[in-house]
């Protein structure tokens, strides 16, 4: 059996592949309504939008009502809604991550006004082709600004030259400060940081990020992913030294790869979510497949999903546990309009016994 990749079985279910939907989590014995079979507390990246970011607490994703919340801190652009969220905020992100947090709020502070690009709707999706190459026409430039950075740490130890021997000079220079006078995309910027910090807190869980199901086209549009490319540069230009080595094009694409079909929506818990917060990825949540008629219901209680039996009459040995990515307005949609939702959003054929008509 494999496990939900932290190291921990349930006594409740397994999971085993399917001819038609990848992976999926089976009950292993009969399980009465209400029961909660898994809990999961290991959001690994998360864009907290930055229209929310007053209102909605940046440790525990609390929110009142659209009020602006107790604590703000302007150093670092998270607001909390009290000391103990701010003071476990700040112990999980330590010195880094808080130098990692001010270095981009100064950035995105230092602009008149959020940069908006004016941005064509229903434009197709970039093939993996566009994408490699759109990666690779900043590479040039990366490499420069990483030789520009390499000479602060050398200028900091009293050195002439950088670490690799390439002395920092205009031209390096000069491509960093070309990377800070592009659009900014704060929630771009925000995915990408928290995705750098957590593979630079935790390298030994990488792997189980590395493990979920692949998008290989992750951007929806040339926007996206031009957004990702320049977001990228200007990290590289910012962050702290210690985390350069991690700043790299394919971190970056490895971390859109496996958000993209396996995030969860970040939603106000009262008006039926109607709220959108953000998102967030938390992989051992991520092995539950979509059901049209699911039979179990989540909640998110914080920074943690809850799963449990959610029909009246529980589930037996064998069935599949299953939740449902629509939400309660399209759930009630016909069949067509459904697979075609999935299709668009989630790039499957649903293949649920609903829609299968079993
Ligand atoms: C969050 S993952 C679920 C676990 C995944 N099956 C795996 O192997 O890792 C979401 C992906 O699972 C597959 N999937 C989930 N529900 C499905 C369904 N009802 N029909 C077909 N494929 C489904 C799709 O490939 C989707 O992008």
């Amino acid at each position: 059996m494999q496990t939900l990749a932290v190291g921990s079985s349930s006594p409740f279910f397994e999971i085993r592949h399917t001819p038609h939907s990848g992976r999926a989590i089976f009950a292993t014995r009969a399980i009465p309504a209400d029961t909660l079979v898994w809990r999961s507390d290991d959001l690994t990246l998360s864009v907290l939008l930055r229209a929310y970011r007053r209102e909605v607490c940046g440790q525990c994703f609390g929110y009142e009502h659209g009020h602006d919340l107790n604590i703000r801190n302007q150093t670092v652009g998270f607001a909390f809604c009290n000391e103990e969220c701010q003071n476990k905020w700040k112990e999980w992100h330590g010195d880094i991550g808080v130098q990692a947090w001010t270095a981009v709020e100064k950035l995105v502070k230092g602009r008149s006004k959020e940069d908006n690009e004016m941005v064509d709707a229903d434009l197709p999706r970039p093939k993996s082709k566009e994408i490699i190459a759109q990666w690779e026409s900043v590479a040039t430039q990366a490499a420069l600004i990483r030789v520009a950075r390499q000479g602060e740490r050398a200028v900091n130890n009293g050195a002439v030259e950088a670490n690799d021997g390439v002395a920092a000079t205009k031209q390096h220079r000069k491509a960093l400060q070309k990377a800070l006078q592009q659009l900014l995309s704060p929630d771009v910027m925000c995915f990408c940081v928290c995705g750098i910090l957590w593979k630079y807190a935790k390298p030994a869980e990488w792997d189980r990020l590395l493990a979920l199901a692949v998008d290989t086209t992750p951007y929806p549009d040339a926007y996206d992913l031009r957004a990702h490319t320049r977001t990228y540069l200007h990290l590289l230009a910012i962050l702290p030294l210690a985390l350069l080595p991690i700043v790299t094009a394919e971190t970056l694409f490895l971390l859109s790869s496996r958000d993209s079909h396996n995030a969860f929506g970040i939603r106000s818990l009262e008006d039926d979510g109607s709220e959108f917060f953000g998102y967030g990825c938390w992989p051992a949540a991520s092995y539950f497949n979509h059901s049209c008629g699911p039979t179990i219901e989540k909640r998110r209680v914080g920074r943690t999903w809850e799963f449990r039996v959610g029909r009246d009459v529980g589930v037996g040995k064998g069935e599949e546990l299953s939740i449902t990515y629509l939400s309660n307005e399209e759930r009630k949609w016909n069949r067509g309009q459904r697979v075609a939702l999935l299709k668009k959003n989630w790039g499957f054929d649903c293949a649920c016994a609903r829609c299968e008509g079993l």
